[in-house]
């Protein structure tokens, strides 16, 4: 930027709806709602814009309310610069990464580079695999939405799951696994929707099913427990990864307890891509697979988690297919699903135009 106390912060409200409710242990997502941030650099010759965004999503981050306080705040303090900007956001995660894309896409913008080049300081790469989400559904649902996903060109699916008995559950996985055939990779996230005894008979029959991963089959304070199903005879191959247990507990702790083979990353719920990034780097060192998704985002915050995802050298299948589960958005999406994969936008900064006009 230009300079640094040129910058006007300004954001707006918008409320989106699932084009189908997304089903999950911990609740029905049908809408997200949040705020289109956007900070013009009024210093520089053509005021350049970068654009961010805040969608809280309660149990995650905090209060839609407590975000848009904090993006007042930082409306305010922006005048002293960017670092009293973020330094506004720095307790409400969603705010703080609406305020650090914004400024990321700006400085990215001015270096020319792609968001994701100018964060990971690494080759150009081109795409990034992703997985289908499919909601916790019937049996017969399930099935639906995973052939659907396969032939649009998947080959990662993530079933939701943890609603309903662990046998129903079961079930559903079987059934997936007959329909799609053996060469679809397929992961379960259950959402902290399972008791020891339930995860164990769950991880033996995905074992059974060639399940790659079990996504936060027990609750979030489980820490010994995810350990003990990592150790767990009956789940030979099946990769463990947590969610809402790196929010509760922090990747110290994970370690510490070996409590996880992988991490899922989602820079709204961690405050930002920068940290997101700071942490994928760290637990890339600590030989545990980093995975990032969305929580459901608009076009602003989903475009920033593929950046964050193509400055991973290879990123396994991410969390990143989410925009057709949204029944609009704020505007063009820059990033194209191919086979699978998400493909990178390489234009510089984010890459995310049009999302501000009426
Ligand atoms: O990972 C994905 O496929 C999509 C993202 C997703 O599942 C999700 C979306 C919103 C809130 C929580 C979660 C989750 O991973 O648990
Ligand atoms: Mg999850």
């Amino acid at each position: 930027m230009s300079d640094d106390r040129e910058l006007d912060l300004e954001y707006r409200p918008f409320s989106l709806d699932l084009a189908d409710p997304l089903e999950t242990a911990d609740g029905t997502i049908d809408s997200r709602n949040g705020f289109l941030v956007r900070i013009t650099d009024r210093g520089a010759d053509d005021s350049p814009v970068g654009y961010g965004e805040a969608t809280p999503l309660p149990g995650w981050t905090e209060s839609h309310a407590d975000c848009e306080a904090a993006l007042a705040r930082a409306a305010e303090e922006i005048e002293a610069g960017s670092a009293a900007a973020i330094e506004a956001v720095d307790e409400q995660v969603a705010a703080r990464h609406a305020v650090g894309l914004a400024l990321t896409d700006l400085t990215a913008q001015r270096e020319s580079t792609p968001l994701y080049r100018y964060i990971g300081q690494g080759p150009m790469v081109g795409r990034v695999p992703v997985n289908a989400t499919i909601g916790d559904g019937s049996t017969v649902e399930t099935v639906r939405e995973a052939t659907d996903a396969v032939d649009r060109g998947f080959s990662c699916c993530k079933l939701k799951a943890g609603r309903r008995s662990v046998e129903e559950d079961i079930e559903r996985i079987r059934r997936v696994r007959e329909a799609v055939g053996p060469d679809v990779e397929l992961r379960v996230d259950a959402n902290e929707g399972w008791t020891y005894e339930e995860a164990a008979t769950a991880l033996e029959a995905a074992a059974e099913f060639d399940v790659s991963l079990l996504e936060q089959p027990l609750p979030a304070g489980a820490l010994e427990g995810h350990a003990d199903l990592r150790a767990d005879d009956r789940g030979e191959g099946v990769d463990i990864a947590l969610d809402e247990g790196l929010l509760e507990h922090g990747v110290d702790a994970i370690c510490d307890a070996e409590a996880a083979d992988a991490l899922v990353l989602k820079p709204m719920a961690l405050g930002g891509v920068d940290v997101a990034r700071t942490v994928s780097a760290w637990v890339s060192e600590l030989d545990i697979d980093p995975i990032v998704t969305t929580t459901i985002d608009a076009v602003v915050a989903r475009t920033g988690a593929v950046h964050l995802a193509a400055s991973i050298p290879d990123v396994s299948a991410c969390g990143l297919a989410t925009a057709d589960l949204l029944a609009n958005d704020l505007g063009k999406d820059p990033v194209l699903l191919e086979k699978g994969s998400a493909v990178v936008p390489q234009a510089k900064g984010l890459g995310v135009e049009g999302v501000w006009e009426e």
